[in-house]
């Protein structure tokens, strides 16, 4: 089976393109303000369009008012949302009609509990992707470099479409995808060289190391 690969936060040419070359599914632009990896809408528009028809341009907000999503949503012309704050069922299922986009919503986990907080959302999110909790003091709700316990994912609904997230690179990527098996995975700060500067070597490492741990499973 064919697994998404989201390469998100991307800002620059550079980054996009290793992101393209690697065999990215989707690729993602943050549009929340405090994070190092904000990018204009009109620049996210501009730098999605090396990106059509080759990967899925993902918008990532935080519970955005309608007036940014309508500057966002003209401007870059995504192919999906992700929903990345605390936006509730009704929102997502306002959200999609609004812009006739499918949307991806971002929940935080940490124990197996917290996948209880899909069921609300079935049948109104097209996407799930389970991310780690945010450290405290952190001001960023995603983007942070901090990964969650993977066995937890065992418990989940096999139906669920949902990409796996959080401290991922090219370290423990096979651990990863060997122990929870997801049908896609999402990765930031494990390919940056500092916060919000992506580098695109190290883009090109994640993939080769995606590569190997799926060819070793093939083996
Ligand atoms: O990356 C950010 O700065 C960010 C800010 C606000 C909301 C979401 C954000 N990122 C969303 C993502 O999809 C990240 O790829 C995900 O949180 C994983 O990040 P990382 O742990 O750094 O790989």
């Amino acid at each position: 089976m064919a697994l998404d690969i989201k390469i998100c936060g991307l800002k620059t040419d550079g980054a996009l393109a290793a992101a393209l070359a690697g065999g990215a599914s989707h690729v993602g632009f943050i549009f929340f303000a405090k994070s190092p990896r904000y990018v204009e809408p009109a620049e996210a528009g501009r730098l999605r369009e090396a990106a059509r028809g080759k990967a899925k341009a993902v918008a990532v907000t935080v519970d955005a008012s309608d007036a940014f999503l309508d500057e966002i949503v003209a401007a870059m012309q995504p192919d999906m949302l992700q929903l990345h704050g605390s936006e509730t069922p009704d929102r997502v299922a306002e959200l999609k009609a609004r812009y006739n986009l499918p949307a991806m919503k971002a929940l935080s986990v940490s124990e197996a509990a917290d996948l209880e907080r899909v069921k609300p959302f079935i049948g109104i999110a097209d996407h799930f992707l389970f991310d780690a909790k945010p450290p405290k003091g952190s001001e960023l709700p995603g983007g942070n470099g901090v990964a969650f316990d993977w066995h937890i994912l065992a418990g989940l609904d096999a139906g669920v479409d949902y990409m796996l997230s959080g401290g991922l690179n090219a370290a423990n990527i096979g651990d990863a995808l060997r122990l929870a098996n997801p049908p896609g995975i999402d990765i930031s700060s494990g390919v940056e060289s500092a916060p919000g500067v992506k580098d695109p070597a190290l883009i090109e490492l994640f993939f080769r190391a995606v590569r190997a741990a799926r060819d070793n499973r093939a083996a």
